[in-house]
């Protein structure tokens, strides 16, 4: 035997009663036993509150509520039953609302409504649904008959959640069944006492019923069919990334649904646990969906925890003082207040100290706690034992929940560190000593970054989300974006890591877009969808989105953008850039970044600043992490020049090499940064900070390779003028140096904990002689590498190898994040 049950939203319009016969038949076909048990159509139980309270007031407008009840379900007879027959089944209607028009009548001359009279009102809900419904399959040829579970549930007198009588009940029910063989159709929610006083079962009540009935009739199945898929990992609302929960354990669902997951409410399925009867919840308006099967094992998962839940609003009432420790009784006292008056507790933790419980309730009650509790104390309070009572609002709690969790190690760790690395504070914890939920509680602000980022690492064939902010859409930023798409699916499909665009901001427009912008259609998007670039609106949306697993990466040469780091770093958003300003400004400035990321656990990279993608500034960061020390850096650290001097012949003109080097990418915006020595000097300057020395920019020497001429030139394009003026100065460099058989290059040099940059000619035998294109060259002496200096070399400017290394530096953050 299957118990069937079809909630309000089933039964709630002719099309959705049609699919609901369609279920009942299928089931027939099938040769299946059941029973079927209905709600009220959907909306109508709370119409008929209304209506109630209407006739005790004496406002006689509830008239026309019951003519509106009356009409949806003869809509269901005109629509599902031939004409023929229908004139039977209004009458069998109308005799009911003639039933409930006198009650009201009845209601509205006492003008007092008990909740006696109120479970009888609300008894017409399922009653009317049940009669039509019956009619409906009636009318298709099948033996069905209408059950008013009146007759067969008895309870109680507690009106509006009355006790069920279970020995009675279930001997009813057996009998009843036992005597018929037609297809039962049964009201749900409602029963009676032993006098026949009509009674309601309470939230849930209609689950409540098919529970008690296939629980008495020792039913193989209990299917709730209801508007959804089941269970599912989280609320779809909050996390988009929800997903099915195939199977669940009665505990578990328990954790889940006490936590608002409202799907189920599991107290009402209580009958069929305690019979090891699996319940299926499925869904009427997608059948062929597997649903989910509560039982009291799940089967193996993949995942460790089953689903996370969470209330989003609660305060928390915090007691503590000397007087506590070690002092029986105070919790008890505690506890009995709070039980006394009804107050219900959510959550509660208690530190070992003794010193403070806290515990989370409603916040709507808040205000009455704290003055019973100040009243109930006023005597260890007045005394010093116990502190001034306080109450924290704007608080939410989350409850992570499987039974995987269960004597496995590493889930809170787990739990606490993704929270960490996304700057949640935990104000609170509670973990139950059954091991299958564990509850934090944090600020209501942060609640749906949380509940993303938790539920990202916990469902782990889940690809990982990691949201980017992108700022300079030239050279780099743009090679970048295509470099992500054409990686896109890799990175989705094997490292599990989803990479999504949010932000993009160029100097004249920026488009901010939480559910990503498209790796294809961003150039468009922006120019179409975009507003007017502001830094500070495009920071401070970034900080209101608050969105789990956050990167900002800077692709321009901005000075004025850096002094947003510091404040990114500092709402846990990483930071990755190419643009070496920051870290060759003032020394404080670059270690109060490094700081801040550190303190805040989130990632500061900036690998391309010194020699784009080669891996440098982690070579050198992974040699001091080891503990070596650095005696002396030698290096070729500009890409323009380095490609000027590996180009430039005699007869050729000097200001054509410098145009070919721009066109391949490899200067900065301003070329004058480069041939200025400015760029190798940034450069220099960061790793001998890296290499743990605390230099300013005024330590370093820079030997200019251009005329005043050059320098002075008030555009870019003069100063290209300007180079063709000096052809024969540049001409005269390479050939003293072609005379001696040598090249030249642009060499900086830290020794001593002194940076010189210098132009130098080098022979044959110099392993800075031998370097093509835009090659980079970098030899690390140290105490380790001392006889033979650790040497990294290859191309050290370009689109495509600089937008590389950035985009390796955000894949890290992806990892470090997971
Ligand atoms: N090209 C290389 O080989 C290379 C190598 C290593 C590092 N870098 C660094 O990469 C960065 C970008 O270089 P590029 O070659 O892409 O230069 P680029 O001039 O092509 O791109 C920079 C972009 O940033 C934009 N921009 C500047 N200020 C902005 C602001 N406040 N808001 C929004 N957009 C802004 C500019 O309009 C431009 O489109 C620079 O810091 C450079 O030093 C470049
Ligand atoms: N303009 C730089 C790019 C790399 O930072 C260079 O030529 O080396
Ligand atoms: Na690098």
């Amino acid at each position: 035997m299957n118990v069937l049950k079809f909630g309000g939203t089933s039964v709630g319009s002719v099309e959705s009663i049609k699919q609901v016969i369609n279920i009942i038949e299928e089931h027939r076909r099938n040769d299946t036993d059941i029973a079927v048990v209905f709600s009220a159509m959907g909306g109508v139980t709370n119409q008929l509150i209304e209506i109630g309270r209407m006739a005790t007031n004496g406002n006689t407008d509830y008239s026309e509520l019951v003519r509106r009840i009356e009409d949806r379900h003869f809509n269901v007879v005109k629509a599902l039953i031939p004409v023929k027959e229908q004139s039977k089944v209004f009458a069998g209607i109308r005799g009911v609302i003639n039933e409930l028009e006198d009650l009201l009548r009845g209601v509205s001359l006492i003008r007092e409504l008990s909740a006696r009279t109120l479970d009888l009102i609300t008894s017409f809900g399922e009653r009317l649904s049940t009669l039509v419904i019956t009619e409906c399959i009636k009318s298709r040829g099948l033996a069905a008959q209408f059950c008013d579970a009146r007759t067969i549930i008895k309870t109680d007198d507690q009106f509006g959640h009355a006790e069920v009588n279970y020995t009675l009940t279930n001997q009813l029910i057996q009998d009843y069944f036992g005597k018929s063989t037609a297809l039962q159709l049964i009201t749900g929610f409602i029963a009676s006492t032993e006098k026949g006083e009509t009674t309601t079962l309470g939230r849930g009540g209609s689950d409540y019923t098919a529970s008690i009935i296939g629980a008495a009739l020792n039913a193989d199945i209990i299917d709730i069919w209801t508007d959804v898929d089941g269970m599912m990992t989280a609320d779809p609302r909050k996390v988009p990334n929800a997903f099915n929960i195939p199977t669940i354990t009665y505990a578990e669902a328990m954790e889940l649904s006490h936590f608002g997951a409202k799907v189920i409410y599991p107290p009402s399925l209580q009958p069929a646990f305690a019979r090891n009867i699996p319940v299926r919840v499925l869904n009427t308006f997608n059948p062929t969906h597997e649903g989910t099967v509560v039982s009291r094992t799940a089967e193996r998962r993949q995942y460790t925890i089953t689903g996370i839940s969470s209330i989003d609003d609660i305060a928390l009432v915090n007691v503590q003082g000397s007087g506590m420790i070690g002092v029986a009784g105070v919790s008890a006292k505690l506890f009995g207040v709070l039980a006394r008056y009804r107050i219900s507790v959510i959550l509660i933790s208690q530190a070992s100290s003794e010193h403070s419980i806290c515990f989370a309730i409603d916040p709507k009650s808040a205000e009455r706690v704290k003055a019973i509790l100040d009243d109930e104390f006023s005597v260890e309070v007045t005394h010093g034992h116990i502190d001034n009572i306080t109450i924290e609002r704007d608080l939410s709690v989350i409850a992570t929940v499987g039974e995987g969790m269960k004597k496995s190690s590493g889930i809170a760790g787990k739990l606490f560190s993704v929270l960490g690395k996304n700057g949640v504070n935990i104000v609170a914890v509670a973990q139950g000593s059954s091991e299958i939920n564990i509850s934090v509680v944090i600020n209501k602000n942060n609640l749906s970054k949380a509940l993303n980022a938790i539920h990202n690492v916990f469902f782990q064939s889940e690809a990982r989300v990691l949201n980017l902010y992108l700022v300079g859409t030239g050279l780099i930023g743009s090679t970048l974006l295509r470099q992500i798409r054409d990686q896109f699916e890799y990175l989705r499909t094997e490292r599990l890591l989803k990479v999504c665009l949010v932000g993009v901001s160029n100097t004249k427009k920026m488009l901010l877009a939480p559910k990503g912008i498209g790796l294809d259609d961003w150039r468009e998007r922006v120019l179409t969808e975009g507003v007017t670039t502001s830094l500070p609106a495009f920071v401070e949306q970034i900080k209101y989105y608050n969105l789990p697993n956050s990167v900002f990466i800077d692709c321009t040469s901005d000075k004025d953008i850096v002094q947003f780091y510091e404040s990114l770093l500092d709402g846990n958003i990483s930071v990755v850039t190419p643009n070496k300003v920051a870290n060759s400004g003032p020394y404080s400035e670059y270690r109060r970044l490094q700081r801040t990321a550190l303190n805040r656990g989130v990632k500061f990279l900036y690998e391309t600043n010194v020699g784009a993608g080669l891996p440098i500034i982690n070579t050198l960061q992974g040699l001091m992490t080891a503990g070596d020390r650095f005696l002396k850096i030698e290096a070729i650290l500009s890409g323009t020049l380095s490609y000027i001097f590996n180009t430039f012949r005699s007869g050729s003109k000097f200001v054509d090499v410098v145009r070919e080097a721009k066109e391949k990418g490899y200067t900065e915006p301003d070329p004058r940064e480069d041939l200025s020595g400015m760029d190798v000097a940034r450069k220099i300057l960061i790793l001998a900070r890296e290499a743990g020395f605390a230099l300013e920019p005024e330590d370093v020497t820079i030997k200019n390779l251009l005329p005043q001429a050059c320098i002075d030139a008030p555009s870019i394009p003069a100063f290209f003028d300007e180079l063709e003026n000096n052809n024969a100065y540049f001409e005269s460099l390479l050939t003293e140096a072609e005379a001696q058989n040598e090249k030249l290059r642009y060499v900086a040099t830290f020794e001593n904990g002194k940076v010189e940059i210098a132009l130098k000619t080098v022979g044959a035998d110099h392993p800075f002689y031998s370097l093509s294109g835009a090659d980079n060259i970098v030899s690390f002496t140290t105490e380790r590498y001392k006889e033979r200096p650790l040497v990294v070399k290859g191309p050290g400017a370009g689109a495509e190898v600089t937008a590389a290394g950035v985009f390796a530096d955000v894949v890290s953050i992806g990892s470090y994040l997971a």
